[in-house]
């Protein structure tokens, strides 16, 4: 069984538009995990933009107290800032991605060859009995990039699926992507690498993904699940605001 981990950037980004403190992204990471998701994952970035440091600590606080099965999944750049941050929150996985601070968005993997004895410092830095250390794996890193990731001492790597993603209107396309992921998932399975997966998982491109990629302990999705949350939820929304104006 794969499981999910709820990420809540843009739950934290809507709630940004205004200096307001709805929508809750405690309240959020409440309604998720009461319905069954196995974690919460974000990802707070330089500028602040979506998740603020102070929403870790108080999602730290919620998941510690309320849910301690539940796993806190933060993903970054092992920036000096970032690093105390996982050391202050001690959260159970921790994900590192290489982004820039300017980047819009996550959108490659870890050079592991290039950057093994980086990752090597940053992985004996921040790995603990009870935290896990993923890295951000691009879909084709192949045996070489997976023998190196394996080398950092990481524990898991996470297959990054923005490209299958982005193929919604292009099968041939999101079959040669699911080639790719299914090879460097099987190589991560056989290096003794767990293995998660996320970036533009969706409720259609998710079924296809888990047939053709097996062994995935972990999705971490977030703006797929916004928006599928907006519009299954707006009906019920408007027949309350319609409750009250009657
Ligand atoms: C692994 C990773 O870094 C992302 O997929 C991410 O969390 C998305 O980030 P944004 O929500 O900022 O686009
Ligand atoms: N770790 C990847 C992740 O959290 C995916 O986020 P999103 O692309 O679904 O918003």
């Amino acid at each position: 069984m794969t499981l999910l981990s709820v990420n809540l950037n843009a739950v934290a980004q809507l709630r940004n538009r205004r200096d307001l403190p709805w929508p809750s992204v405690t309240g959020t990471a409440r309604v998720v995990l009461d319905a069954g998701a196995s974690g919460i994952t974000v990802h707070p970035r330089p500028d602040e933009r979506h998740i603020r440091r102070s929403d870790v600590f108080e999602l730290s606080d919620v998941l510690r107290s309320e849910y301690s099965e539940t796993e806190f999944n933060i993903e970054g750049y092992p920036s000096e800032d970032f690093l105390e941050l996982i050391e202050q929150v001690n959260p159970q996985q921790v994900t590192l991605v290489p982004d820039d601070p300017a980047q819009a968005t996550s959108d490659h993997g870890w050079d592991f060859v290039g950057k093994g004895n980086f990752l090597r410092s940053v992985v004996q830095r921040l790995k603990r009995p009870d935290r896990r250390i993923s890295l951000f794996c691009d879909p084709d890193a192949g045996e070489a990039g997976i023998a190196a990731a394996k080398a950092t001492g990481a524990d898991r790597v996470e297959l990054f699926t923005g490209p299958y993603g982005a193929c919604f209107d292009d099968a041939a396309e999101a079959e040669r992507q699911l080639s790719a992921l299914a090879v460097t998932c099987r190589a991560a399975l056989d290096a003794g690498l767990g293995v998660n997966a996320g970036h533009d998982l969706t409720l259609v491109n998710l079924p296809d993904f888990q047939k053709a990629v097996p062994g995935v302990a972990e999705v971490s999705i977030g703006h797929g699940i916004t928006a599928d949350a907006l519009l299954m939820g707006f009906a019920e929304a408007t027949r309350r605001y319609l409750a009250v104006l009657a």
